[in-house]
């Protein structure tokens, strides 16, 4: 068997062109658009490119950004303040801080500050309690952007058994919690798991973010599986590989995400579909 790629990159333009065409109609009526705080402390490069995915992604999108590119001497007291005055502001509709932030800010302060209807990232601890109690509202992008390349395969998830591998709060958590909320079984794996191997194995379907080239070996994967690999690893050679040995998994399972083209271009999608979410759907509480 080889399995059929899931094409993160034409799915991820989808979700951004169905937003696009939901901003233009509410702009031709004379709605403001959907304004986007982009927060970036420090000068991390991989974090730079990211911010300016995203902020491409508006432009494409019609969504107004607002960059805040702070240095690394940032102090949490500061930040606070930014978060606080984007909080208040009434043109800005979601807030993002990009992670990770410098050692000496505690980054869970930070997200709690912000607006859990402005928390466009879905972070905040009252939209994950949402998730986690089935009231989703906005939700964690690299989760629910994996369930929306699931759903293209057409699998039914009702019953299936679902192996995360990493508990993160950024994806492992919020993606069990949103497979148990589809109806699947699930299965969290994470650096206490004694039989890595016999969880993979079992799964129907298979998420791995950890962030380790090569952890989930190909011949683990049970044959017709659903592989996502959340992992984007930077070799020495330069290339960009993910968690999952691909090539011999692609041999047993039934669909897998690439790397890069995969999960990444979908988080980008989905924080542009939170924000549209957080602009028309979303009203103060
Ligand atoms: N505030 C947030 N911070 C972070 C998040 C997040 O969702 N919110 N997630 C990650 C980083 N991230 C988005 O911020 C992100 C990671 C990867 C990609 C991406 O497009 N990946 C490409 C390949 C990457 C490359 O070429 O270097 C791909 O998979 O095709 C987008 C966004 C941590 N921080
Ligand atoms: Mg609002």
């Amino acid at each position: 068997m080889t399995a059929q790629i899931i094409d993160g990159r034409a799915i991820a333009a989808d979700v951004i062109n169905k937003v696009a065409a939901g901003v233009a109609a509410r702009t031709s009526k004379g709605i403001r658009p959907p304004g986007l705080a982009v927060i970036l402390v420090g000068d991390d490069p991989a974090s730079t490119v990211y911010v300016g995915n995203k902020k491409k992604a508006c432009e494409k999108a019609g969504i107004i950004s607002k960059s805040f590119n702070l240095p690394n001497s940032t102090t949490e007291q500061d930040l606070i303040g930014v978060i606080d005055q984007l909080n208040e502001d009434q043109t800005v509709d979601g807030i993002l801080v990009q992670l990770p932030l410098p050692a000496h800010i505690q980054p869970e302060k930070i997200l709690e500050r912000i607006l859990p209807d402005k928390d466009v990232d879905g972070f905040h601890p009252y939209n994950m309690g949402r998730l986690a109690t089935r009231m989703p509202l906005l939700r964690p992008c690299t989760p629910k952007g994996i369930m929306t390349l699931l759903e293209t395969t057409g699998v039914d998830l009702h019953g299936m058994h679902a192996v995360i591998v990493g508990a993160s709060n950024i994806v492992g958590r919020p993606m069990s919690l949103e497979l148990l909320l589809a109806g699947s079984t699930v299965t969290t794996c994470h650096r206490f798991t004694k039989d890595l191997a016999g969880e993979v194995c079992r799964g129907d379907i298979v998420v791995v973010g950890v962030g380790k080239p090569g952890l989930v070996k190909g011949e683990w994967i049970k044959p017709g599986a659903i592989v996502i690999d959340v992992g984007i690893n930077r070799l020495d050679d330069g290339s960009l590989v993910g968690d999952v040995e691909f090539t011999v998994a692609k041999q047993r399972a039934g669909w897998i995400t690439p790397v890069p083209g995969g999960v990444g271009q979908m988080t980008v999608a989905t924080l542009i579909e939170n924000t549209y979410y957080a602009a028309t759907e979303l009203h103060n509480y």
